[in-house]
């Protein structure tokens, strides 16, 4: 057994508490051996003035949009896909999906996200740069089936099942995978009806966009007769481990079938008021017993990959959207950046706990904007930045140290990444 220590800091535990401990961690298993004081250990990572959490969880993204961050900005959702996105999207290789996909794991790995779920397509390339990184990840092909003849619909489909069935288990078991259609209605009924029982049947969870805009909205009320999420109900779409992005326009009825399913709802405020999508009912959603977490959406609805950007967002417009400075409050965002995202999209991680999974951010406290240190859970929510993670750690393996990642060289994949974002814009153009 090779073991690695945390030493120094205080630890934020699964009731919200925060104790000063040290973390014992065998990096053979990647598994948490003890919470205390006093370990010998192979390895060590300082984290004096540290707080030691759960890594954060993005729970929903497009992660090699890196490469279109700041291409196309100010537009709401259906523009920004059709005139920008899209055809940007059409002359992607999968070379640069794997520079861009890189380029955002760096990101992660420098903000404490040690997890994440994510829809595009190139999943292969995805696949190894996940575990190049080492991180761990859901991932899934990502299937919009509008304009397309029936053949190339049913392939798309198929290639989401081969990719779900292929990568599930990869990177010693890091990814994992989902069948992802894009929304419901950009996928047909008809594919819908015939693809998501193969999924269901092979235990493989569903994941897709939901009730992100009223645009996306009205068409299914309008063709269907029922709420987007009672269609998605019908068509077997809503079980435990299903998850879906957004969930901004839901009504009270669609509110309760997500909670009574189980299913998970990833929210990501910085892109829903970008896009001016609307404001999720976060309050409503922790108070019917959803699972809900954070997500970023890609970076170019965003613009960047930070999660703790995205917690501050989730308070901050959870209050406003709820009318009331006491809802979403610090302690249910840090749950929604941790374990709510781990358990929405199927990450046996977000838990500083005996047992449990070494996936782990040590956030440094020694800044300014963290002084004096009243309430950790406050500042995590409202004043902490990517920039003051120190240390990342993921499956017991130590991804970043002293801010310097060890598993990408940053350098190199900014420069790859430089080149290929040129290198499309050109070819858009
Ligand atoms: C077919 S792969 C996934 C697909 O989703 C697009 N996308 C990025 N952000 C959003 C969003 O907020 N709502 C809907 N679709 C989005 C992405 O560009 C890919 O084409
Ligand atoms: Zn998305």
């Amino acid at each position: 057994m090779t073991t690695l220590a945390i030493v120094g800091g205080d630890c934020l535990r699964p009731d919200g508490t925060v104790e000063r401990a040290d973390v014992l961690i065998d990096k053979s298993t990647g598994e948490i051996l003890e919470i205390g004081e006093d370990f010998s250990a192979d390895e060590t990572l300082e984290a004096t003035d540290c707080l030691v959490t759960p890594g954060f969880v993005n729970g929903h993204t497009h992660v090699a949009m890196t490469l279109l961050r700041g291409y196309a900005d100010d537009k709401p959702l259906d523009a920004w896909l059709s005139e920008d996105i899209w055809p940007a999207e059409a002359a992607l290789s999968a070379e640069d999906v794997r520079a861009g996909t890189e380029l955002g794991l760096l990101e992660f790995i420098k903000g404490g996200v040690t997890g994440f779920a994510d829809m595009y397509f190139e999943v292969s390339e995805i696949a190894a740069a996940v575990e190049e990184a080492g991180l761990r990840a859901r991932l899934g092909h990502g299937i919009v089936t509008v304009g397309k003849d029936e053949a190339d619909a049913r392939a798309d489909a198929q290639e989401s099942l081969d990719v779900a069935r292929e990568f599930d288990g990869a990177a010693d078991g890091r990814i994992s995978t989902a069948f992802m259609p894009h929304s419901l209605t950009t996928v047909s009924q008809e594919i819908l009806e015939e693809f998501v029982p193969k999924a269901r049947a092979d235990g493989i969870p569903v994941h897709y966009h939901a009730n992100e805009t009223t645009d996306e909205v009205h068409p299914v009320v309008e063709a269907q007769g029922v709420r987007p999420l009672e269609y998605a109900d019908d068509v077997g779409m809503l079980e435990p481990d299903d998850f879906v992005a957004h969930g901004v326009h839901l009504n009270e009825r669609e509110i309760e079938l997500l909670a009574e399913t189980g299913t998970g709802v990833i929210h990501c405020p910085a892109s829903n008021m970008k896009l001016a999508s609307g404001m999720a009912p976060i309050q409503e959603l922790l108070d019917a017993g959803a699972t809900v977490g954070l997500g970023t959406d890609g970076a170019a609805s965003n613009n960047d990959l930070s999660m703790l950007d995205e917690a501050r967002d989730a308070a901050m417009l959870g209050k406003l959207a709820a009318n009331d400075a006491s809802a979403v409050p610090a302690e249910a965002v840090v749950e929604m950046l941790t374990r709510g995202s781990a358990d929405a999209i199927g990450l046996e991680s977000g838990r500083l706990e005996v047992g449990g999974v070494a996936d782990l951010a040590v956030i440094d406290l020694e800044a300014p904007h963290l002084t004096p240190r009243h309430d950790l859970v406050s500042h995590l929510t409202y004043a902490a930045a990517a920039s003051d993670v120190r240390h990342t750690i993921c499956d017991g393996q130590v991804l970043m140290r002293d801010r310097v990642v060890q598993t990408l060289d940053e350098a190199a994949v900014r420069r790859r990444a430089t080149e290929h974002a040129a290198a499309v814009l050109e070819r858009v153009a």
